[in-house]
């Protein structure tokens, strides 16, 4: 499958869990945003996923898939990427590699070229991926450096995920993973509401990402984020 996803500045994630008010998805598909995830760490099923992917799929724009669970690993309906995380800063082995031993032991068969592996590095103790996985978050930048170059030099992952979901982050830890990574491609995500916050972390990420502010805040803000890193 095509690496165009290296290209990407923008992406918009969309939650499974939740509703968007009627014309949302066209007014989103049309942001200039260049793709679409959809992932939440909490109430995701092959339902609400496949609900959502109907809704999307008819703008042309590339749809990721990002599962935190096997069940929601799926490889048809319009999905042109599985972007599947480990979490780097977590002493729970399931969220790093025990998921996806699990996954391929009930696998029927598992498309390998579109599976991007992500490597996260998960800061936000409060956000429900934090909670869940049980992620050390009282990382230094430093730390973060080292987690990042683990990451990208030893264990090659081609994304590195500096995650803040639900609340915006330190550039300055973003600017250090940024300084460490060498070949992969650098994610931000986390509380993204401002041109200015998306400009600030681009400025050091490859690729920004925009959740919960869609839901939150509307289209102007995230058609702002958009032309702030484009
Ligand atoms: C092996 C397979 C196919 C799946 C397992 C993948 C793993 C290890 C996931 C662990 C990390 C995780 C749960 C990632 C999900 C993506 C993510 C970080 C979504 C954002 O979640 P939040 O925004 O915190 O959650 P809500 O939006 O549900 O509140
Ligand atoms: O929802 P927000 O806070 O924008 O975070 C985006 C994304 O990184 C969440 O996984
Ligand atoms: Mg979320």
């Amino acid at each position: 499958m095509h690496a165009n996803w290296k290209t990407w500045v923008h992406v918009t994630k969309l939650d499974p869990d939740k509703r968007l008010p009627k014309g949302a998805v066209e007014e989103i598909a049309t942001s200039g945003t260049d793709a679409l995830m959809l992932s939440g760490t909490l109430n995701v099923t092959r339902e609400n996923l496949h609900e959502l992917l109907d809704l999307v799929s008819a703008y042309g724009l590339p749809l990721v898939v990002e599962p935190a669970s096997p069940d929601c690993a799926i490889f048809d309906k319009g999905v042109d990427h599985l972007f599947v995380p480990s979490v780097m800063n977590t002493n729970d082995v399931r969220w790093v590699v025990g998921k996806h031993y699990a996954w391929l032991r009930q696998a029927s068969s598992i498309d390998w070229e579109m599976v991007v592996p992500e490597a996260y590095i998960v800061l936000n103790p409060n956000s429900a991926v934090g909670r869940v996985t049980g992620a050390d978050c009282s990382l230094s930048a430093g730390d973060v450096a080292a987690f990042a170059e683990v990451a990208d030099r030893y264990f090659k992952f081609p994304i590195v995920y500096i995650e803040y979901s639900g609340t915006y982050g330190d550039p300055a830890i973003v600017q250090a993973a940024a300084g460490a990574v060498e070949h992969a491609t650098l994610y931000y995500g986390g509380g993204i509401r401002s041109a200015e916050q998306a400009a600030e972390m681009g400025r050091y990420a490859d690729t920004i990402v925009v959740g919960n502010a869609v839901y939150e805040e509307g289209i102007d803000v995230l058609r702002a984020t958009v032309r702030a890193v484009q």
